[in-house]
């Protein structure tokens, strides 16, 4: 508000000015008289103005932190800082192992003494990365709500001008502002705006912008309380030197929803709306696998909405259902059936991989998910492992399995094979072709082949590449085979809960070894 005020007064002041001065020179005789030196002197002011004009606009807009009220003082003493979102930690549904992590973050702001003490140094940055709508924006709100931090929102967009210099500048006023009222978390939304891989010819806008934000982030002293929370679809695109220890080096990848925090979700965004007793939540969650969290707050309003026009005192399950598909047919997504069908898929894929590993003890499984993560439909994610310097024939060839698993379970189960283990069967290849070519583990004995000879010998190669994959893959069939009744049980209740730990793998497998009366035959 202040800002518009101070810009009218500038403009206005400008072009009476120059009223003032072209009328010193127009008509015969000019309507007003004025002397040369006092012409002068009003065309000094008038640039004056204009060059104040330009610089209060290029470096006030965005740059407010939220909810700014006027008695700021007053309110900082009571200890309720008004900048601070109204957003906190239990507005943010599920995504847990994320909010797990902040929990220490939020600490370090609250008790920075105690820290400090220690000689550890606060986080600067932390980087949020995964598809839209998942929550990154209300966590980094959240952050500064949870920590009474005033927040400055920025996109990365904004930031990237014709003219170079704008933007690092923007960036400078940005932190300026930032450190001035710390405590605070400065959000860049779309960071890759700006923070993409630098281009080797130099000098451009948006490499100076990105300077300046690296030249900020190394500038601030662990002791200004400002946390920088980035985030981004794609952080495959982002510059090496924005992702270094001491800037954004905390990554966080803030994906789609499972059941169960799909039901959380939807619990938050009808907190405060009248609901129907007959609609039941749980149903809700599972009938919108694949969609995110603003998907799902969309739903809510949606259904809201539609009761109102349907003059309802309280929002029914037609509602719901409306809401839901009105949210579906916007995502242009296939028909129900057909996205049934690929579920039931993904889950037998990812229990195959999953049963496969189980079954040859290799890397110890940390999480099974059928919740689509980049172009992956499902994953299985393993506990990270120490390095290894060493690897066995046998090792190597049974992490060939486990990628081929999830094929070999589609292929028994359904009778045909789908596209989901493209990239299964390219990390399965790759491993093969350096078992077979760098490692000296196929029928062409201890040899090297360097990629010289991998042209003239290729036949042969790829001979004895098709020899191991074909053998891993009847084995992997096997071990699926003779364990039949397992598979059918992990991959029903991956399709019911979307997501199992590793503890609820492993507990998956007892009950199911339990209840079919079969143990696990390798
Ligand atoms: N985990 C969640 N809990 C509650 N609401 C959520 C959650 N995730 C998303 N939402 C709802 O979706 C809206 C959009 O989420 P948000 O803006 O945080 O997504 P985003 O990840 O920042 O998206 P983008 O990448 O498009 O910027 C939120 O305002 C909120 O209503
Ligand atoms: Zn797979």
């Amino acid at each position: 508000m202040k800002n518009r005020k101070i810009s009218i007064l500038c403009l206005s002041g400008i072009i009476l000015l120059s009223l003032l001065l072209l009328s010193s020179y127009l008509g015969d005789p000019p309507s007003i008289h004025l002397s040369n030196i006092f012409r002068i002197f009003l065309l000094l002011a008038c640039g004056s103005l204009f060059a104040f004009y330009m610089k209060w606009n290029d470096s006030s807009p965005e740059l407010e932190p939220v909810h700014i009220k006027s008695d700021k003082k007053e309110n900082d003493k009571k200890g309720d800082n008004p900048d601070r979102p109204p957003v906190r930690f239990k507005d943010v549904a599920g995504l847990e192992e994320v909010k797990e992590e902040l929990v220490e973050i939020i600490d370090f702001i609250n008790n920075p003494e105690k820290y400090y003490k220690m000689g550890a140094k606060i986080p600067k940055g932390i980087l949020f990365y995964g598809p839209p709508g998942t929550g990154k924006t209300l966590l980094a709100q959240a952050i500064a709500g949870e920590t009474n931090s005033a927040f400055f929102p920025a996109s990365g967009a904004e930031f990237v001008e014709k003219y170079v210099g704008v933007g690092a500048k923007r960036v400078r006023t940005l932190f300026e502002k930032a450190k001035k009222d710390a405590p605070s978390v400065i959000f860049i939304d779309e960071i890759d705006a700006i923070g993409a891989k630098r281009s080797t010819e130099s000098n451009n806008e948006k490499d100076q912008t990105l300077n300046q934000l690296l030249i900020e982030m190394d500038g601030f002293h662990s002791n200004q309380t400002v946390i920088v929370v980035g985030a981004t679809n794609r952080l495959d695109l982002l510059d090496e030197a924005l992702l270094r220890p001491g800037r954004f080096d905390r990554h966080m990848f803030i994906g789609n929803p499972d059941v169960r925090a799909r039901e959380e979700i939807l619990k938050v965004h009808i907190r405060n709306k009248p609901i129907d007793g007959k609609v039941d939540i749980k149903t809700l969650a599972k009938r919108t696998h694949g969609m995110s969290g603003a998907h799902l707050s969309n739903i809510a309003n949606e259904a809201a909405i539609l009761a109102v026009r349907n003059n309802k005192k309280v929002i029914g399950i037609e509602e719901f259902n409306q809401a839901i598909e009105k949210v579906m047919a916007g995502l242009q997504r296939k028909n129900a059936v057909v996205m049934e069908k690929e579920k039931r898929i993904v889950s037998y894929h990812e229990a195959g991989h999953a049963l496969i590993g189980k079954l040859l003890n290799t890397d110890f499984i940390a999480k099974v998910s059928i919740i689509p993560r980049g172009e992956a439909l499902g994953y299985v994610m393993y506990a990270p492992e120490e390095d290894r310097y060493l690897m066995t024939k046998s090792e190597l060839k049974n992490k060939v399995k486990v990628l081929l698993g999830g094929r070999a379970a589609e292929e028994i189960i359904f009778g045909e094979i789908s596209t989901g283990a493209r990239d299964d069967l390219k990390k399965a290849n790759a491993i093969v072709y350096q078992m077979v070519c760098e490692y000296g583990m196929s029928n062409l004995g201890n040899r090297v082949f360097e990629s010289s000879l991998v042209k003239n010998c290729y036949p042969m190669i790829d001979q004895e590449i098709k020899q191991i994959i074909d053998e891993c893959y009847q084995e992997a069939v096997q071990h699926l085979k003779n364990n039949l009744d397992i598979l059918e049980e992990v991959a029903k209740t991956l399709y019911d809960k979307e997501t199992l730990t590793g503890e609820e793998f492993e507990a998956l497998i007892k009950d199911s070894q339990k209840k079919t009366a079969c143990s696990l035959i390798t």
